[in-house]
C-alpha cells in the first residue's frame, strides 16, 4: 500500500512538473517574437516585465550584444512599459543617423532629467526643440569651443603637476590608487574651469556629483514603468536624487551669490562667468535655473567620461606590456628628460593618441549612448515603430563588430595607424562620442582632459600590479552605471 501511495505521489509530482513545462513551452511560443512582417525580431517575453529577464545578471551592454547576435542588429525589446529598439551594428546605426536623426532626436522623460536636469532644461535631457538648440549653441560656441578648451591649458598643466607630486609623495614601490587620484584631478580641473580658483565646497560638490553619477546610471524601475509613480517613491530613487540635487543647487547658489559681487575679466572667463553674461544678454533668455542646469551638466557629462577613459587606458597598457613600452618610449624620447609636460610637447605624439583611440573603442564610457526617443510613429527599414519608442545604440557592440574590426576584442592601438578616423568612424563603426545632432559637444575638452593626465602618469612612472602579480592577472571586470567604470579600483605600484 505504502509503495502504491509513493508511486501515486511521484506520478502526481511528475504530472505537475510536466504540466508546468508544457505551460511554459506553450507560453514561450505564444509570446515569442510576435514578428509579423512589419515588426522587428525580439526574444520571448513575459507579462509585465517584457524582456527584462533576458538582461538579469548581465552587464547591460554585453547582455544586449549577446541578444543582438541571436535576434539581429535591429531588434525590439519591451522593457516594462517601454518599447525599445536596440541598434547593434554600424550598418543599422548609419541608416538611423543619416535618415532618422531628427525623428529620434528627443530624449525620453526620466526621473533624473526631471530632478537633476532642472525639469529637463539642461542640455543632456532637454527635449529636441528650440530651447535645446539654444543651449547646445551656447555649449559649442561659448563653453566648449577650441579657444575655450585651450584657455584651460595652464590649469590642466598645473593640476597634472600636482597629481605627479602627490604620487611621488606616496613613495616609490608603494601601491597607490590612481582611480581615486584621477577622478579628483578631473573634478578639480572642472571646478576651476567652472568657478575659478577653488570653491570652499569643492569636496562636497564633487562627492555629490559622483553620487549622482551612480544614481543616474543603469535601468531603473522608475524609468521602465514611467506611469507607475508610486514605484518612483518606493524605490527610494526620487528621494535620493532630490537630496543630491538640493545639495548641488545650494552650493551653486552660494557660488553665484559670491560671483555677483565681483566683476570677471572677459579674457579669462570661467564657465559660470560666460553663462551669467549670456543670461543677462538680449540674445538668450536663460533663467537662473537654466544656468545651474548647464553647470551641473558640464560636471556630470565631463568628469567620469574622461576619468574612466584614463583608467581603462592604463589598465589595457598594463595588460599589454608591448604597447606600454612603446608609448613610454615615445613619450620619454620626445620629452627628453623635461620635468613638466606642456600640451605642445605631446600634441604630435602619434602612439599616445592611438592608445586613446583604441581605449575608447574597447571601453566607450557611455556604451549605450544616452537614450533617444522618437516623436512620431515611423517606418524604419520596413518595420513599423510606434511613437515614443526608445532607441538604444549599443556602441559597445558596434565598436567591436567583427565585420569591421579584425581581432575586435584585442587591444591593438596600431589598428588606427594610417586611418582617418578621429572621433567618429566614416561608416559609423566607431562611435565613442555618439553621432548626429545629439553627438557629444565636449569631445575636444574630453580628449584634452585625457591626453595630458595620461601622458604624465606614463612619463613620470613605471607601473606594476601589487604583490608581484603578472600583467595578465589584472582584473578588467566592468561596472555598469551612467558610465562604465572598472568594478575594482585600480591598485598599482609606481616606481620612479
Ligand atoms: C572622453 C570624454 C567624453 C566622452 C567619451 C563623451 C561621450 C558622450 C556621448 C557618447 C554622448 C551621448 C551622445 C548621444 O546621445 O548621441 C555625450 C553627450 C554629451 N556630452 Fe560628452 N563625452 C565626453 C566628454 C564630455 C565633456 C568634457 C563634456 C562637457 C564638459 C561633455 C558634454 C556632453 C553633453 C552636454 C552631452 C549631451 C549632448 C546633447 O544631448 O545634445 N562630454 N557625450
Amino acid at each position: 500500500m505504502k509503495s502504491i501511495l509513493k508511486a501515486m505521489a511521484l506520478s502526481l509530482t511528475s504530472s505537475i512538473a510536466l504540466a508546468t513545462i508544457v505551460f511554459f513551452v506553450i507560453y514561450k511560443f505564444t509570446t515569442r517574437s510576435k514578428s509579423t512582417k512589419n515588426s522587428l525580431p525580439e526574444p520571448w517575453r513575459l507579462p509585465i516585465i517584457g524582456h527584462m529577464h533576458h538582461l538579469i545578471g548581465t552587464i547591460p551592454h554585453r547582455g544586449l550584444m549577446d541578444l543582438a547576435r541571436k535576434y539581429g542588429s535591429l531588434m525590439h525589446l519591451q522593457l516594462g512599459e517601454v518599447s525599445a529598439i536596440v541598434v547593434s551594428s554600424p550598418k543599422a546605426a548609419k541608416e538611423i543617423f543619416t535618415t532618422y536623426d531628427i525623428t529620434f532626436g528627443n530624449r525620453p522623460e526620466t526621473l533624473s532629467g526631471e530632478i537633476i536636469g532642472y525639469h529637463n532644461t539642461d542640455i543632456v535631457f532637454a527635449p529636441y526643440g528650440e530651447y535645446w538648440r539654444q543651449v547646445r549653441k551656447i555649449c559649442t560656441l561659448d563653453l566648449l569651443s577650441a579657444k575655450k578648451v585651450k584657455s584651460y591649458q595652464s590649469l590642466r598643466e598645473e593640476e597634472c603637476w600636482n597629481l605627479v607630486q602627490e604620487i611621488k609623495a606616496s613613495g616609490s614601490g608603494r601601491p597607490v590608487n590612481p582611480s581615486e587620484n584621477i577622478f579628483k584631478l578631473i573634478a578639480m580641473i572642472f571646478c576651476r574651469a567652472a568657478f575659478g580658483k577653488g570653491i570652499k565646497e569643492h569636496k562636497e560638490f564633487t562627492e555629490n556629483v559622483k553620487e549622482m553619477l551612480k544614481e543616474t546610471g543603469g535601468m531603473d524601475v522608475a524609468d521602465i514603468f514611467p506611469s507607475k509613480k508610486f514605484l518612483h517613491h518606493l524605490s527610494g530613487k526620487r528621494a535620493r536624487l532630490t537630496s543630491i540635487h538640493k545639495k548641488l543647487d545650494n552650493i551653486i547658489n552660494n557660488v553665484v551669490a559670491e560671483h555677483n559681487v565681483k566683476t570677471a575679466s572677459k579674457t579669462n572667463e570661467t564657465l559660470l562667468d560666460v553663462l551669467l553674461r549670456l543670461k543677462d544678454s538680449a540674445e538668450f533668455q536663460l533663467t537662473a535655473d537654466n544656468v545651474k542646469a548647464i553647470i551641473v551638466d558640464m560636471f556630470t557629462a565631463g568628469t567620469d567620461t574622461s576619468a574612466t577613459t584614463i583608467e581603462w587606458a592604463i589598465s589595457e597598457l598594463i595588460k599589454c606590456p608591448r604597447a606600454m613600452e612603446k608609448v613610454q618610449t615615445e613619450l620619454r624620447k620626445a620629452l627628453n628628460g623635461k620635468e613638466k609636460i606642456h600640451e605642445e610637447d605631446i600634441k604630435e605624439l602619434s602612439y599616445l593618441n592611438l592608445v586613446i583611440k583604441e581605449t575608447l573603442r574597447l571601453h566607450p564610457p557611455l556604451p549605450l549612448l544616452l537614450r533617444r526617443e522618437c516623436h512620431q510613429a515611423v517606418n524604419l527599414a520596413g518595420y513599423d515603430i510606434p511613437n515614443k519608442a526608445r532607441l538604444i545604440f549599443n556602441v559597445f557592440a558596434i565598436n567591436r563588430d567583427p565585420e569591421f574590426w579584425k581581432d575586435a576584442e584585442t587591444f591593438i592601438p596600431e589598428r588606427f595607424e594610417n586611418s582617418s578616423t578621429s572621433i567618429m568612424g566614416a561608416e559609423y563603426e566607431y562611435l565613442p562620442f555618439g553621432a548626429g545632432r545629439r553627438m557629444c559637444p565636449g569631445s575636444a575638452l574630453g580628449l584634452a582632459n585625457v591626453q595630458l593626465p595620461l601622458a604624465n602618469i606614463l612619463y613620470h612612472f613605471n607601473w606594476k600590479l601589487p604583490n608581484g602579480a603578472s600583467y595578465d592577472q589584472i582584473d578588467m571586470t566592468e561596472r555598469f552605471g551612467l558610465t562604465v567604470v572598472r568594478q575594482s579600483e585600480l591598485l598599482l605600484v609606481p616606481s620612479f
